[in-house]
């Protein structure tokens, strides 16, 4: 992508590698089997992968002491201006001496492999902890904001061979904070994308930085990579890098954890003031993720201000909070091992229409050209072209997948409100408050979204993926003899009269699909709408490579022949399958719609100023 602002930004959103094909797939296991026999040979013990991003993979093990470490791995298979990026980060980290930042142990070079080796922070890293409980409470949502500021203020002052050299770290996010329950520490890791700050908190340019003006590149941003669900806009529209990137970074990732959120975006509609957060540290939020640059810097000084007189804020004892959930949830009684996938079409018509450059549309039609993996990357950059309360939904929607769940939801937009069908089946009870947490999201944010139009999510199991591949683009594509679409049954025999169907039609064609399945696929669909079941089927085709994406319940056992009858029909008739892209069907159990009005925002709700006397 070449537009001028996110040229500098990528995001990585790892694929699930139950959706890689075979040799992919093989190819990441020998890989990583390498990295352990690696580190194993340089007398490492316990290795073990605890992390993969889009660049490359971290392992955590111990050195002859027992100390407990991490290595970061590249992967091999990029281009060396990006392995040389790790050698950047190592020694970036390496200048840090912080007790909230890992220290970096040591960097190796073996061969074409790097390896940047350091101290391992204890702990879960927010993103999972805040999937785990969902909204974090107000006490330790001040006790984080106290210790990310004294690490920003720390990285604003920092000195270099007796000059003012600052440092941005320029990628603040849950997932790149590491959370200590026992003790209540943080650490921020993954330095990847940290420079020397070009311009101090005042904005003027940083003294001393005699190299730079002599490169006369001093207009140009020397910024890295970010993540557009958590940076500010100075850093999305490639301005120069300032302390001011990380106070956005720091805003952004506490709104998203006392949110229960995976994103900065919903902002408008669900406030910082509507967290039940102390008001001093609402209004400090609010004012960073303003849209005004000189209440986000007033906010950021603030807060950097008074972080002695949050430390001493007086918190009752945490509550636990229930959720009840707007949509219906089903929860299984024992955990299942699954790996959820979110498959959402009719994206594009969360788009702000008007704003459609001709550009944007290309950029549109060529994206669906390119493998999921890709498209996930791309479109995350592509929501640039929607509003934030779209863009917050569609966060939402996406973290639902973080969980363990299978079903769908439609959601139909009208002028009196939102009408929500859905079929949410959570296999791992641990997870239920969260999970209904993350549901209502989604309701809020939709009720805030006013348009005309539908938009609808599958999601399934993607160990349930089948993968068929063929040599060249023209053969066809023929799967294996024992090639099944797998489906459950429900416990007991629904039939049709029990309850209503929604109908895999009945929302017409999908304008964001485009593969056109061959008549015989049709006719197989057609039929098995006819009989009780819910679920969805997608296909995915590329060059050489198709995945059939689907998670089916059977709920009218008495027709378990014809519905078997019809799977193993469309399986017969892949080769009859033309074209690239991707196009999917879903049908809900029945239509239990849930109807919500339109609102524009949740209402105040902040701390008690004096919660022992409650
Ligand atoms: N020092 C550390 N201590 C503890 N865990 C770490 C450390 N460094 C990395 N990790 C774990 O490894 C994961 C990946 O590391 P990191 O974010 O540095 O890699 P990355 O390739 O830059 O990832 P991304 O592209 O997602 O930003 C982290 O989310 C974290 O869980």
């Amino acid at each position: 992508m070449t537009r001028k602002g996110i040229r500098h930004f990528y995001i990585p959103e790892e694929q699930s590698v139950y959706l890689l094909s075979h040799a992919d797939a093989k190819k990441l296991k020998d890989w990583i089997a390498l990295c352990i026999a690696q580190l194993e040979s340089l007398g490492f013990t316990d290795i073990s992968l605890i992390g993969k991003g889009a660049y490359g993979f971290a392992f955590g093990g111990r050195d002859h002491a027992g100390a407990e470490l991490v290595f970061k791995f590249t992967r091999i298979t990029l281009p060396v201006s990006m392995q040389d990026r790790l050698e950047e980060e190592a020694f970036m980290q390496g200048l840090l001496s912080h007790s909230h930042i890992p220290a970096v142990k040591e960097f190796y070079q073996r061969g074409r492999q790097s390896i940047l080796m350091m101290e391992r922070a204890p702990g879960i890293d927010l993103e999972q902890y805040s999937l785990r409980e969902g909204p974090v409470g107000p006490r330790l949502i001040v006790k984080m904001a106290v210790q990310l500021g004294k690490i920003l203020l720390y990285l604003r002052q920092f000195e270099l061979d007796g000059g003012h050299r600052p440092i941005v770290h320029g990628d603040i996010k849950p997932s790149n904070l590491v959370w200590d329950e026992n003790n209540e520490r943080l650490s921020l890791i993954d330095w990847g994308s940290s420079v020397y700050a070009q311009l101090d908190e005042h904005l003027q340019p940083v003294q001393n930085n005699v190299l730079d003006l002599m490169s006369g590149d001093i207009q140009q941003t020397n910024a890295r990579l970010g993540d557009i669900y958590f940076i500010g806009d100075a850093q999305l529209n490639g301005e120069r890098s300032s302390p001011r990137f990380d106070e956005q970074g720091l805003a952004g990732t506490l709104y998203a954890l006392a949110s229960g959120q995976s994103a900065r975006f919903a902002h408008q509609v669900i406030p910082p003031s509507s967290l039940g957060l102390p008001k001093i540290l609402s209004d400090i939020l609010t004012y960073m993720l303003s849209d005004s640059v000189s209440e986000q810097h007033s906010g950021g000084d603030y807060l950097l201000s008074h972080l002695k007189l949050l430390e001493n804020l007086v918190f009752a004892n945490d509550s636990v909070e229930r959720y009840e959930s707007l949509l219906p949830v089903w929860v299984a009684k024992e955990r299942k091992n699954i790996e959820s996938v979110v498959y959402s079409s009719r994206k594009s018509f969360l788009r702000q229409q008007n704003d459609l450059s001709e550009q944007q549309s290309d950029e549109l039609s060529q994206l669906s050209y390119l493998n999921d993996a890709q498209f996930e990357r791309y479109y995350k950059n592509y929501l640039d072209g929607m509003g934030a309360t779209e863009k917050g939904f569609l966060a939402a929607v996406s973290r639902l997948a973080r969980y363990p769940v299978v079903g769908g939801l439609v959601i139909h937009w009208q002028p009196e409100g939102v009408y929500i069908d859905s079929s949410l089946n959570l296999q791992d009870p641990a997870r239920e408050q969260a999970f209904k947490h993350a549901v209502n999201t989604v309701v809020t944010l939709a009720r805030a979204i006013h348009r005309q139009g539908v938009f609808k999510c599958c999601l399934f199991d993607a160990k349930n993926t089948l993968h068929i591949e063929r040599e060249q683009i023209e053969a066809p594509f023929v799967a294996g003899a024992a090639t099944v679409i797998p489906y459950e049954k429900s416990s007991v025999s629904l039939s049709t009269s029990e309850s209503r169907v929604h109908s895999y039609f009945e929302d017409g064609d999908d304008p964001d699909e485009f593969l056109a399945l061959p008549p015989q696929i049709m006719q197989a669909i057609k039929a098995l709408n006819a009989i009780h079941h819910t679920g969805c089927i997608i296909f995915e085709a590329l060059e050489k490579h198709l995945k059939i994406h689907s998670y089916y319940r059977l709920l009218d056992h008495t027709k378990e022949n014809e519905f078997n009858a019809l799977l193993n029909e469309i399986i017969d008739s892949l080769p009859l399958l033309t074209g690239e892209g991707t196009c999917g069907f879903m049908k809900l159990p029945y239509k239990d719609t849930r109807f919500f009005e339109h609102r524009a925002k949740c209402a105040d709700k902040f701390y008690p100023r004096n919660p022992r006397a409650r």
